[in-house]
């Protein structure tokens, strides 16, 4: 059920997620099914669909927390979970607690524990560069050593994706991380992660209920609904036909300056619409 994929590659030299026939069942309830997908280094691939369609799960498989119940699955040249230390991830968004006195380099600090910067002689000065310099990047060095729990949810995702990319990963995975945000950090955040791919090659995996906020920055999308699915490029696979064969109802895709809107998919398939698609056509 793939849509004609031209950046598709098939050694693992030049792969840096390569899924083949992989199939993630609970019981008799089938999430996804015969999933061939290699994505490139670099690459930005978004994954949607409605909730409970299997998005996190995927993630959970490519961390190694998670086995597929058919199919194989590499992530940076290895079996997941053995290649951690190439492996980002930001996890989906919860607010920290306000008591919580950890300051934000530590927390930042907490990629790098049990890679190879936090150990042996010159380690330990390694590691406060290696953390310096992420939280730079993220743009936090403000309040960076402010007490995490007192920051705002903006500056707290800044903090998170520092941790996720201070290992150098070769692959970043991201689980909503524009969720509740405002604008102006949604854009804060997806342009931190869009320059690490850029600068670094690192490909993107990135699970989102909104494709709009990433859309110019996205090569393809893997389109998850109740077991089906469609991969290739956000005007490949955001058409009314493969929406509406994909929900199997009435749907259609509107695309109004730049953005796509998709109309017709009712409640049933998502509990919360205000992460939906859902958008009244201008
Ligand atoms: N270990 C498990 N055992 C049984 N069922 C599970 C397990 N983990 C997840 N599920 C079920 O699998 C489905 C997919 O869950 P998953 O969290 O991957 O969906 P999702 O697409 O990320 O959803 P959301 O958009 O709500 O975050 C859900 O119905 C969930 O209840």
């Amino acid at each position: 059920m793939t849509v004609d994929n031209p950046t598709d590659t098939t050694t693992t030299t030049s792969t840096a997620i390569s899924l083949r026939g992989a199939t993630l069942s609970y019981g008799d309830r089938v999430l996804w099914d015969g999933l061939d997908l290699d994505i490139a280094p670099g690459e930005f691939v978004a994954v949607l669909g409605p909730n409970g369609s299997g998005k996190t799960s995927l993630l959970r498989v490519l961390l190694g927390l998670q086995r597929l119940s058919a199919g194989t699955v590499e992530v940076a040249g290895a079996r997941p979970g053995r290649a951690s230390r190439s492996v980002g991830y930001i996890p989906q968004q919860r607010a920290l607690d306000p008591s919580l006195t950890v300051r934000g380099r530590d927390l930042v600090g907490l990629g790098l524990d049990g890679h190879r910067w936090g150990i042996g002689f010159g380690g330990m000065r390694d590691r406060r560069r290696r953390v310096t310099d992420a939280v730079a990047a993220v743009g936090a060095t403000d309040f960076a050593d402010r007490p995490v729990g007192l920051l705002s949810g903006g500056e707290q995702q800044r903090l998170r994706v520092a941790q996720a990319l201070v290992g150098d990963p070769a692959v970043l995975l991201c689980d909503e991380p524009l969720l509740s945000l405002d604008i102006a950090n949604q854009r804060a955040v997806s342009t931190l992660i869009d320059k690490r791919r850029r600068d670094a090659d690192t490909a993107v995996v990135f699970v989102t209920h909104e494709i709009n906020p990433v859309l110019p920055l996205v090569d393809r999308v893997l389109y998850l609904v109740d077991g089906r699915f469609r991969i290739g490029t956000p005007d490949e696979v955001m058409t009314s036909k493969n929406l509406s064969e994909l929900y199997r109802a009435a749907v259609e895709v509107i695309k109004v300056r730049g953005q796509i809107h998709v109309v017709g998919v009712h409640s049933g398939l998502c509990e919360d619409e205000s992460h939906h698609h859902l958008a009244e056509a201008e």
